[in-house]
Parts: C-alpha cells; sequence; structure tokens
C-alpha cells in the first residue's frame, strides 16, 4: 500500500538522556490512515529500516516497504480502522537528524554528533507524537531496535500506551549482543576513510568497514540450520574455493554488505550500534521487575524461536519480571532474527489479534 510517502517534522531541541542538547532535530516520518480518537499506532523500526513499513521503493526511497503487506485495506493494519506512523530514528540516515545531517553550524555533525541512548530515540518519537497532536498511542509495535523503543516508550510515558508489542527484543542488550557489535564497530572505526567519523564530504567513506560489520551482523541474524540448508558447502557458481574462489555462503555476505554499503551512513551504523549497546529498561529503575513495576500497558511479547541472537530466553526473562504479560508468543521460522522481518503473516496475525482486543476495550 502506498501512503503520502515521506514527510518530516521539525521538533526543536531535544534534551538527551546524557544532559547534552541536541538542537534543531527533525524527524522523518510516514503515516497511513486518518487519526480518530485512540486508533494511533506507532510502529518502530529495526537498526536499518525507516519509517517506509509499506510500499514500493521510489524517488527519496532506496528500499521498498521491510513489512510490506503489514498494512493495508483488508490487511493485519487496516488504514481505514488505525492511524498508522512510523519514524526513522534519531540518529538515523533515512531523514531524520544523524551525524550526516547539517548542524546548525551548517556543516555535518560528523564526529560531533551526541551519543544517543534508547530513551533519546523515545524521547525524539514522543516529540513527533507531540507535533503530530498525538497524546497516546493504541500501540507501540516493534522488532529488534524497534522492540527496544517499544519496551522503553511505556516505562518513559506510562500514560501514552495501551499495549507495547515487543518483537524479537529485550530488556537490555546483553553481553553477547554487546560483543557481536564490538567487531562491527571495530570494522568501522579502523577503516582509514572513517577519518574520525568526519569523512562526510571528504569523497571517501568507510565503505569497507560498514560491509564488513553487515557481513558479521548478517550472520547473527540468520540461523545455522538456514545457512546450512540454503548453501551448505557449495561453491559460489562459477568460482572455486580451492583456487581462492568463494564458497556461495561468503558470495551471499559479500552481497549484503554491498546492498547495505549503498543505501546506509557508517556514521548512523556507529551511532546506532551504540544506542542499541545503551539499552537497559533497568537503568535508573531497579532491577527487571522494579523497572516494569511501573508499566500501565498491556505487555505482549514475541521471540522467533531459532533467533540466536535475542534468544527466547531473553523474551522469557523480560514476561518473567512482569506478572500481567502473557506469556512468549512464538514467530515459529528457520531464518533466526530476521524471522520478526519475513515471517509476516505470523507477526501481522499477532498484532492483529492483539490490536482486536484494543480495539475492543477502547470500544473502537
Ligand atoms: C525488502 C527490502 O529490501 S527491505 C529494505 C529495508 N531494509 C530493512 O528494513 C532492513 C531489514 N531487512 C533485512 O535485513 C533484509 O533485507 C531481509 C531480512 C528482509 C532479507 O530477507 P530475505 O528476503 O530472506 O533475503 P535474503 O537474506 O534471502 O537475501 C536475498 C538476496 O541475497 C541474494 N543472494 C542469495 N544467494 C546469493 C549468493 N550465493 N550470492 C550472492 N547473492 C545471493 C539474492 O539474490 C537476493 O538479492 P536481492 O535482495 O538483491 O534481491
Ligand atoms: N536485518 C535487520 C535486523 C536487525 O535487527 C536490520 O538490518 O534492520
Amino acid at each position: 500500500m502506498t501512503g503520502p510517502g515521506r514527510r518530516h517534522a521539525d521538533v526543536g531541541e531535544l534534551l538527551l538522556e546524557s544532559g547534552t542538547t541536541l538542537p534543531g532535530a527533525r524527524i522523518a516520518y510516514e503515516t497511513w490512515g486518518n487519526p480518530q480518537a485512540g486508533n494511533a499506532v506507532l510502529i518502530c523500526h529495526a537498526l536499518t529500516g525507516d519509517a517506509h513499513v509499506v510500499g514500493p521503493a521510489g524517488p527519496g526511497q532506496p528500499t521498498p516497504g521491510w513489512w510490506d503487506g503489514l498494512i493495508g485495506p483488508g490487511r493485519y493494519l487496516d488504514p481505514r480502522d488505525w492511524h498508522i506512523v512510523a519514524a526513522n530514528v534519531l540518529g538515523g540516515c533515512q531523514g531524520s537528524t544523524g551525524p550526516s545531517s547539517q548542524a546548525p553550524d551548517g556543516r555535518p555533525w560528523g564526529s560531533r554528533f551526541p551519543a544517543i541512548t534508547i530513551r533519546d530515540q523515545v524521547t525524539a518519537e514522543a516529540a513527533l507524537a507531540d507535533a503530530l497532536g498525538i497524546d497516546r498511542w493504541a500501540a507501540v509495535i516493534g522488532g529488534s531496535m524497534g522492540g527496544m523503543r517499544a519496551i522503553e516508550w511505556p516505562l518513559m510515558f506510562p500514560d501514552r500506551v495501551g499495549t507495547a508489542i515487543v518483537l524479537a527484543s529485550t530488556g537490555y542488550a546483553s553481553a553477547d549482543q554487546i560483543a557481536w557489535c564490538a567487531p562491527q564497530l571495530a570494522a568501522i572505526t579502523a577503516d582509514p576513510d572513517w577519518q574520525g567519523g568526519d569523512y562526510y564530504g571528504s569523497g571517501r567513506a568507510p565503505i569497507a568497514g560498514l560491509g564488513i560489520a553487515r557481513r558479521i551482523a548478517h550472520v547473527t541474524y540468520r540461523s545455522s540450520y538456514e545457512l546450512a540448508a540454503r548453501f551448505g558447502r557449495s561453491p559460489q557458481t562459477g568460482e572455486n574455493p580451492a583456487t581462492g574462489g568463494r564458497y556461495a555462503v561468503e558470495s551471499y555476505l559479500d552481497h549484503h554488505a554491498a546492498k547495505l554499503a549503498g543505501r546506509f551512513d557508517p556514521g548512523s551504523y556507529v551511532v546506532l550500534t551504540r544506542a542499541m549497546n545503551s539499552h537497559d529498561i533497568t537503568r535508573g529503575r531497579g532491577d527487571l521487575a522494579a523497572a516494569l513495576a511501573g508499566l500501565k500497558a498491556r505487555l505482549v511479547v514475541a521471540a522467533v524461536d531459532s533467533d540466536r541472537l535475542y534468544p527466547p530466553s531473553l523474551s522469557a526473562e523480560l514476561v518473567a519480571a512482569c506478572p500481567d504479560a502473557d506469556g512468549v508468543h512464538t514467530i515459529a521460522s528457520p531464518y533466526g532474527h530476521d524471522g520478526f522481518l519475513i515471517e509476516l503473516d505470523q507477526v501481522g496475525a499477532l498484532v492483529a489479534r492483539t490490536l482486536g482486543r484494543v480495539a475492543h476495550t477502547a470500544g473502537h
């Protein structure tokens, strides 16, 4: 389904968790459907997603929707019922203020872009909600880094969220997740073209480093089972690994590296990865149970059964600390973490079931 396309809201100065202020923030967003009392839904994208949840690629929009098929008449989220909003995160590179954006002095932010947290991204989304006149979301939905925002939203703004749907995510970035991010960050920042983060306008960008980061990340996003079933030990067509050629799985990772390099800013990748590492709903709130004691929203948590990066055990831990939550819903998939993007019908059905209850209780 095609919406009205990307729009921007100038949300002004943002006070960050660090105490720093970020002036002149701008948030890119898309909407589907029209506002009515109680019908606003926020969709939060993952690391390299954007505000374009559904619809084709087009001018100014390098990729088709990352949850194509979720929104549309008769689809899981019907814009005749719901006013759906999705924003590009603070720190991103698809229209929202990030390191590649112009600072007030007219030069790119680059290394001067402040460190941000998941909570800062939610602060920016709240400023967008204010700008759009949305007091309360019937639901906030997100996977992976989007799930981090979906769980932070009702903790930061208890009266502004009815239901949080947290997919393939966690209450805190685990040691394992931070560890996987470490070589990704090192690959980008050790690239000679990184130039301390001030490569914008130099004619050189740390694309090789970004590609290595994506290769590492992409393996963690998929399952060992899928890679074995799909590629096995096959050589890439026309190549021989015994004489320096690639295995098919290596070629596949090269492809994903090149694809991301063509559409994503390495500086944003660094800023957003560090924001994910900062994720911890217990910060300043006690332990998990104490943090979730302040939750007024209904919490719906789903995990991909083959996810080795955000394993179901982390979802179970979140749910166990929240007595009112349903059990963990399972997204059955051979694909691993990316299952939350690929298994659209399972995700959509969960969203539709959950929103059905929201709609019912709201008298919608
Ligand atoms: C649909 C989009 O592009 S969404 C764009 C916005 N992106 C996001 O929001 C990030 C989330 N998206 C992603 O992370 C990924 O794009 C996913 C999860 C959607 C990918 O999932 P899948 O559909 O399973 O794609 P998969 O991992 O199988 O990759 C398919 C690609 O690998 C290529 N490929 C497969 N085998 C090989 C091989 N041996 N050598 C080289 N390339 C290969 C295919 O040709 C295909 O290329 P294309 O994507 O350019 O058409
Ligand atoms: N493959 C997804 C998942 C990250 O969690 C992305 O690139 O955004």
